[in-house]
């Protein structure tokens, strides 16, 4: 079994190059089922597992596939499958968001039921309701949804309950192939939905509102093979941005967009840290004490949830006490169980967590509960006494390219060990590109 070991009391300094963002390019691949004829490139496709197991997904469905330098090539004309097995949809929920695209093309999916997880139940009825608005029959039995369409599925006017990533995703990709006009009304309205809303608009769909809370789709007959480039990982961003601020130190967070980042800035800079927004980057800063701050998780353009467990190991150092209110997520307070083993005094009531700061924080064995509890126990082993061993690292690897080597290249005394470690054949170069080879061939 894989551990990251940190020890804490280095100040991170330096620059650090933000990755293609998770959330945005798995939607994409997704996506890319609907080209009947063409290629897809796309640019800055992070090396992650996650993005391996969309593509082993695409793979089983007869696509084929090729991964060279962090471009993806995609050439699904050649779709022979409409089925996601259960296998592939259990490691990774994304693995729903070929529904929408399967149905669309092919006027037929059927995908395993993708359950809950560590974080909360997440269901998928807002997704259903929207296939079915088009016209899609939905079945569920034997672990699996069924969606059938007579003939092309219908424009329809769809008001989310909830302002769901994934189910504006996935009928937005449905609705791009249907006959008439789509509206999405109470839409998400994260930077991942523009970036999909510009990939299926350069694959010849016609999407306005992408961003907004109302979305309007005018289905066309055909979607082409097409060339794009992912945007920067927001919540990559933020990691850095955290682990900057929490060791007081001083680095450039290269590539995140400013404006994807204002919630996190804002609080950030309500600690007393200092934020640069600049054009190509965010740089942070830290020299004084910490502030104690409350927070409170909603969809965007509000605090991400994705960012929530890093801000509480800033606010486990800071000065008196913070609340943090999830309302994305029901579950999402494991890491909380975890912190405690570093000597975090945090109670947890209802929905939120009340967390006191100034804490001294003592290293201790430590396990993943989920992506970012992962890579908020690590953030947290940057500043406490001693030596911190996180395990389960498979939750970091689903979601950040080279954190280690990204840690270590900014002064942590952080590294990897394990079995698994000398199978990542991992290289970090100076300027801390992607240097992974994922093997998709
Ligand atoms: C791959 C990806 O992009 N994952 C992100 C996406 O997940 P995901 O798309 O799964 O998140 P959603 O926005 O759908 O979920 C938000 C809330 O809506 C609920 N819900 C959702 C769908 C539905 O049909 N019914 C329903 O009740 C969920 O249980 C949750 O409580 O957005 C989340 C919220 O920003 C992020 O934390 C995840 O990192
Ligand atoms: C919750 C996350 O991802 P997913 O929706 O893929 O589980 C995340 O990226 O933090």
């Amino acid at each position: 079994m894989d551990k990251i070991i940190v020890r804490g009391g280095k100040a991170l300094a330096g620059n650090v190059k933000v990755s293609g963002a998770k959330n945005a390019v798995l939607p994409i691949i997704a996506a890319s089922i609907l080209a009947e004829e063409g290629t897809c490139v796309i640019s800055d496709v992070p090396a992650l597992d996650d993005v391996r197991t969309i593509c082993d997904l695409l793979k089983s469905m007869g696509i084929s596939l090729t991964y060279d330098h962090e471009v993806l090539t995609i050439h699904a004309s050649e779709l022979t499958s409409v089925e996601a097995s259960y296998e592939l949809v259990r490691k990774m929920r994304a693995s729903f968001l070929v529904m929408g695209p399967l149905l669309a093309r092919k006027g037929q999916a059927r995908v395993a039921l993708p359950g809950g997880c560590a974080i909360g139940t997440r269901p998928i009825d807002q997704h259903l309701k929207g296939f079915e608005a088009m016209g899609a029959k939905i079945e569920i039995g034997q672990g699996f949804i069924e969606a059938k369409a007579d003939g092309r599925l219908k424009g329809a006017k769809i008001y989310l309950d909830i302002a769901s990533v994934g189910a504006t995703e996935n009928i937005m990709m449905a609705a791009a192939l249907a006959e008439g006009t789509t509206v999405i009304e109470n839409a998400a309205e994260e930077p991942e939905i523009v970036d999909l809303a510009n990939f299926l608009n350069r694959m010849g769909a016609k999407i306005r509102g992408a961003g907004t809370g109302s979305i309007r789709i005018e289905g066309v007959e055909k979607l082409k093979g097409c060339t794009h480039c992912v945007i920067p990982d927001r919540i990559e961003a933020g990691t850095f941005m955290v682990a900057a601020a929490i060791t007081g130190g001083d680095v450039f967070v290269e590539g995140a967009i400013c404006d994807h980042l204002k919630s996190v800035t804002a609080k950030l800079r309500e600690m007393g840290v200092e934020v640069d927004e600049q054009e190509n980057g965010i740089r942070v800063r830290r020299t004084g004490p910490l502030k104690a701050v409350d927070l409170k998780t909603l969809p965007y353009p509000g605090f991400p949830t994705d960012m929530q467990s890093q801000m509480m190991a800033l606010l486990l150092v800071s000065e008196g006490t913070s609340i943090v209110t999830e309302t994305v997520f029901e579950n999402r307070f494991m890491h909380v169980e975890e912190f405690r083993r570093m000597n975090a005094n945090i109670k947890i009531e209802g929905r939120s967590a009340i967390v006191e700061g100034g804490s001294k924080l003592t290293g201790s064995k430590v396990a993943a509960t989920d992506l970012r509890a992962g890579a908020a126990l690590v953030l947290a082993g940057l500043v406490s006494e001693g030596e911190t061993e996180v395990t389960a690292l498979h939750h970091i690897d689903r979601g950040y390219v080279n954190f280690t080597e990204k840690l270590l290249a900014l002064g942590a005394d952080v590294e990897r060990v394990g079995p698994e470690e000398k199978k990542r054949e991992a290289v970090v170069p100076d300027t801390i590109k992607v240097s992974f080879s994922p093997n998709f061939a």
